[in-house]
């Protein structure tokens, strides 16, 4: 789905990516895993065009990213950050935000395929707890039938109960085919949980196989500033 050939991202003196040449495939959930600092978000953005390469290309079911207009790959490619964010007003508000010709059986629908209750439609969002209110982004994302999800940490806020229920929506959605899924975590037990053979990052290039085996152990990458591997 997504192809990347000699990506560099440069800011100032810093280099979050240093030369990345990979393939994501368009099915389950592919991983990006590594520590602290290591580029796995730079990564991820650049697939939505958050972010654009210093050099090297970005390509999306073969064209190049400089070709699309980036609002129309936004609708194709959905985001999920690291804080849920709700807009004021209720769950229903925000999902017509993001399609405001949906009808209610649209909304409930969408409510159910991120498994949360119908009733949480009219819940305004500052009343939900963490897990509702990033379930409930998600469910905003999902509305503009996206062929793409790309997901930034998204259970770092939240409590080990909610964590797990999202991971699970997650992989059901992606496992029963209905959109594939890029997952980024710094979190090893996650990464493995979710995609037996996740994508290693560190010091913003892909870990060569020492360096993946040594990860994957649970060795903390010495090379990058972090909490790592946990
Ligand atoms: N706009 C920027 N300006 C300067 N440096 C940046 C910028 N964006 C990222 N970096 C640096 O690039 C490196 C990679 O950042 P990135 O956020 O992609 O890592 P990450 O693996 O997602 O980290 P985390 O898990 O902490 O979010 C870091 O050292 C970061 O400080």
């Amino acid at each position: 789905m997504f192809s990347l050939h000699d990506v560099v991202v440069a800011i100032d003196d810093a280099r979050p990516l240093d030369g990345i040449t990979l393939d994501l495939p368009g099915r389950g959930v592919t991983v990006i895993l590594g520590a602290s600092g290591s580029g796995k978000s730079t990564l991820l953005r650049l697939l939505n065009r958050l972010e654009v390469p210093t050099s090297g290309t970005v390509r999306f079911h073969g064209r190049d990213l400089d070709e699309i207009d980036p609002l129309a790959l936004r609708r194709q490619v959905g985001m999920v950050f690291q804080r849920p964010t709700l807009f004021p007003g209720t769950v229903r508000d925000n999902l017509r935000v993001a399609r405001p010709d949906a009808d209610d059986a649209t909304l409930e629908r969408m409510l159910e395929r991120v498994g949360l209750p119908v009733a949480l439609l009219d819940r305004v969002g500052d009343d939900l707890s963490g897990g509702e209110a990033q379930r409930a982004c998600l469910a905003r994302t999902l509305i503009t039938e996206p062929e793409v999800l790309l997901m930034d940490e998204v259970t770092s806020s939240l409590d080990p109960r909610a964590s797990q229920l999202l991971e699970e929506r997650t992989q059901q959605l992606a496992g029963a085919g209905e959109v594939p899924v890029v997952w980024v975590t710094h979190d090893l037990d996650q990464a493995v949980r979710l995609d037996p053979e996740p994508i290693v990052l560190t010091q913003g290039r892909l870990a060569d196989a020492e360096e993946r085996a040594a990860f994957l152990a649970g060795i903390p990458d010495r090379t990058t500033q972090d909490e790592g591997a946990s």
